[in-house]
């Protein structure tokens, strides 16, 4: 077993854990190609095809430097124009499914010219439904057969859907939202703060808030295709699944449905304007993808150019990553198509070159929390709190229910009711004597804290007098020449021609208690004489030419702040803010101290990929939350939260 990430605390242990056959285990990307009919029986009666099959695996193409000549392609699977939708799915799509019921990463994705028929196998019409209809009925259909199965298991499904629109990540569960930004977290994981995922029963509910985002999507009119996708949409599909019973692992797996943009000759779409922008930005998306792939089959070890598109960003994990990955390249017969049929089939043959490390994402949670950690992330699955197979189980009942509650576009309404649930739940859960006591801590905690204020007050005043006196004393030159005679030549200039900067100085422990007036709980639990013992200590320090020291020293002090407050006060604000970093809505987090927006979707996107904070330290594992940031923000919220 070897770990990829963890973190320890008293009351959990998380880990992301290898399948038993550990990180040597690889899967080669499996491509397969599906040739669509003739859209126009004249062109099938006039021409004939520019591409055929052989056989299962094998199909031909005319070869463009001498039409005598044809040349051949082997993939793992042939689709003819004959092949039906429950075929390609069979075939191709049905083998990997499995895998995201046991923590791994699976994704399908078409790839092809435009009007080849990636929409139509991924997509689908009502008589002839697609890839992703098929394979989310599957996952459910999965799902109930391990409910029954495996008792002790209880699962959770939910779905994300996006479109990337000329480079813009766009939220098709919440189509007024603008270009939501994409992130890398610590481990690698990419995130997308701030995108919609919403908790689903049943392949129904599904449907209810598919159909309508899909509808969301960009779609226009070109010569080539009447109904062209301009965007590349992904569909993703997470299932998470938790032991009830010790050790209480839980699995995280997740499904990519893509459908790409097509590859388009402008010359042929005859696309201008606002076309042509899209046009360019999918095909220099599509340009990239071939680079990573390049890149991959090179395997030197090189920089892999996944940064270089949002496309590729997004698909990092299932080119060269740790997904079981299925490419279905769509072609055209039509003669017309053949220079893209010719690249889109290059493409596809060194696609199937790249290989992946597929592995189990699993964590293991000491019992004590672990109730607790798994509603939480049942959650973050796009569950609603509630076991998957007790809501399975009753499938009919919360499938009549559903829709009513959620709307589709607002999946914030249910998060929050989930929230109010859990709250209610755990304060009911709260023996009465208990309730009773914490309320009384908290009162006699206020009390302090306003006892500490008017304290702190009363020493602001005493520092301020004492302020005025040195100042009428460096008012005379024997006390400018005395206080100086030991400095550098350099401060000592300073000192006579800014004096406001040596006074800053010498009383920098007051300082910082007047720009945060509340971490003074910290400073002025301290008798005064110690107050005025350490200024002495600075000010000596500083005529002895130590200019850092008076600096570190109030450093040190900031170091130590916690080390004076109460402990069990410090510990109930510590899990107060723990409490809003795992349960916080976008603007929760941002009523945090330090905490922007930028922040707060970073939070909620880590919160998705990862579930729980274990402990607020976890917050460093954050892009740009450095050691000095984490403490500023625990300084602040810490004695924010006393205050109020
Ligand atoms: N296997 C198929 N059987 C029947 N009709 C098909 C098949 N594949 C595609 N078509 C039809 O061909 C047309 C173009 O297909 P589709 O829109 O899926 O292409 P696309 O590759 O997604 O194009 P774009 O990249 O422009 O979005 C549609 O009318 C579709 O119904």
């Amino acid at each position: 077993m070897s770990v990829r990430l963890g973190w320890t605390s008293e009351m959990a242990q998380r880990v992301a854990v290898n399948d038993a056959a550990g990180s040597k285990r690889t899967a080669r990307v499996r491509v397969a190609v599906r040739l669509r009919p003739y859209m126009d029986k004249q062109d099938e009666k006039s021409e004939g095809p520019c591409v055929r099959g052989l056989g299962p695996q094998t199909l031909e193409i005319v070869n463009w430097r001498n039409a005598t000549e044809t040349l051949q392609y082997q993939f793992d699977v042939f689709h003819g124009e004959q092949t039906t939708q429950q075929e390609v799915f069979l075939s191709s799509v049905k083998p990997i499914i499995p895998h995201i019921l046991n923590g791994q990463n699976a994704s399908v994705f078409a790839y092809g010219p435009t009007g080849a028929g990636k929409t139509h196998t991924m997509l689908g019409s009502q008589e002839h439904p697609g890839v992703i209809p098929r394979a989310v009925r599957e996952v459910f259909q999965l799902v109930r057969t391990q409910v029954k199965d495996q008792d002790d298991w209880e699962f959770s499904v939910g779905m994300s859907y996006l479109e990337i629109y000329n480079e813009k990540v766009l939220d098709l569960l919440s189509p007024n939202s603008q270009d939501l930004p994409i992130r890398e977290d610590k481990d690698k994981n990419i995130i997308i703060p701030g995108l919609t995922h919403t908790s689903l029963s049943s392949f129904s509910d599904f449907h209810t808030h598919f159909v309508p985002a899909s509808l969301n999507r960009t779609t226009a009119s070109t010569k080539l295709n009447q109904r062209s996708s301009r965007s590349h949409a992904i569909l993703l599909i997470k299932v998470v699944k938790c032991q009830r019973v010790p050790p209480h692992r839980q699995q995280t797996g997740k499904l990519y449905l893509v459908d790409l943009a097509g590859s388009e000759d402008n010359r042929r779409t005859g696309n201008q304007g606002i076309r042509l922008k899209e046009s360019g930005a999918i095909n220099l998306s599509l340009f990239t993808l071939s680079k990573v792939v390049d890149c991959l089959n090179t395997g030197n070890g090189g920089r892999v150019p996944y940064r270089d598109s949002k496309l590729t960003r997004l698909l990092q994990d299932s080119l060269g990553g740790s997904a079981h990955s299925v490419m279905i390249t769509n072609i055209a017969p039509e003669y017309k198509y053949y220079f893209d049929t010719f690249t889109a089939l290059n493409f596809a043959a060194k696609s199937k070159q790249i290989i992946n490390r597929p592995f189990v994402r699993e964590t293991v949670m000491a019992p004590t929390n672990a109730a607790g950690k798994r509603s939480r992330e049942e959650q973050d699955a796009g569950g609603s709190g509630e076991p998957q197979n007790k809501r399975l189980k009753e499938g009919k009942k919360v499938e009549q229910q559903s829709p009513p509650l959620t709307h589709p576009h607002s999946p914030v309404d249910s998060s929050v009711l989930d929230r109010l649930m859990a709250l209610e739940k755990m304060m009911l859960g709260t023996p009465e004597r208990e309730r009773l006591r914490l309320l009384k801590t908290v009162a006699q905690s206020r009390k302090e804290i306003q006892r500490l204020k008017e304290k702190q007050k009363e020493l602001e005043e005493k520092a301020e007098m004492l302020n005025k006196l040195k100042n009428e004393r460096e008012e005379t030159p024997s006390g400018i020449s005395l206080f100086n005679t030991d400095l550098p030549l350099l401060q000592r200039k300073q000192s006579v021609s800014a004096r406001p900067r040596k006074q800053q100085a010498i009383v920098t422990p007051l300082q910082v208690s007047q720009v945060q007036p509340l971490q003074d709980f910290a400073v002025v639990c301290k008798p005064s004489q110690t107050i005025d013992k350490k200024k002495k200590r600075i000010k000596t320090e500083i005529s002895e030419g130590k200019e850092n020291s008076g600096l570190e020293t109030a450093c040190e002090e900031a170091a130590n702040w916690e080390s004076r407050l109460d402990s069990s006060l410090l510990d109930q604000s510590r899990k107060k803010i723990l409490q809003t970093l795992n349960s916080g809505s976008l603007k929760e987090l941002k009523s945090l101290q330090l905490i922007g927006d930028k922040k707060a979707k970073l939070i909620l996107g880590w919160r998705e990929i990862n579930g729980d904070f274990t402990q607020v330290e976890d917050l460093k594992k954050i892009e740009g939350i450095t050691d000095k940031r984490f403490s500023s923000f625990i300084k602040a919220n810490i004695l924010s939260a006393m205050g109020k």
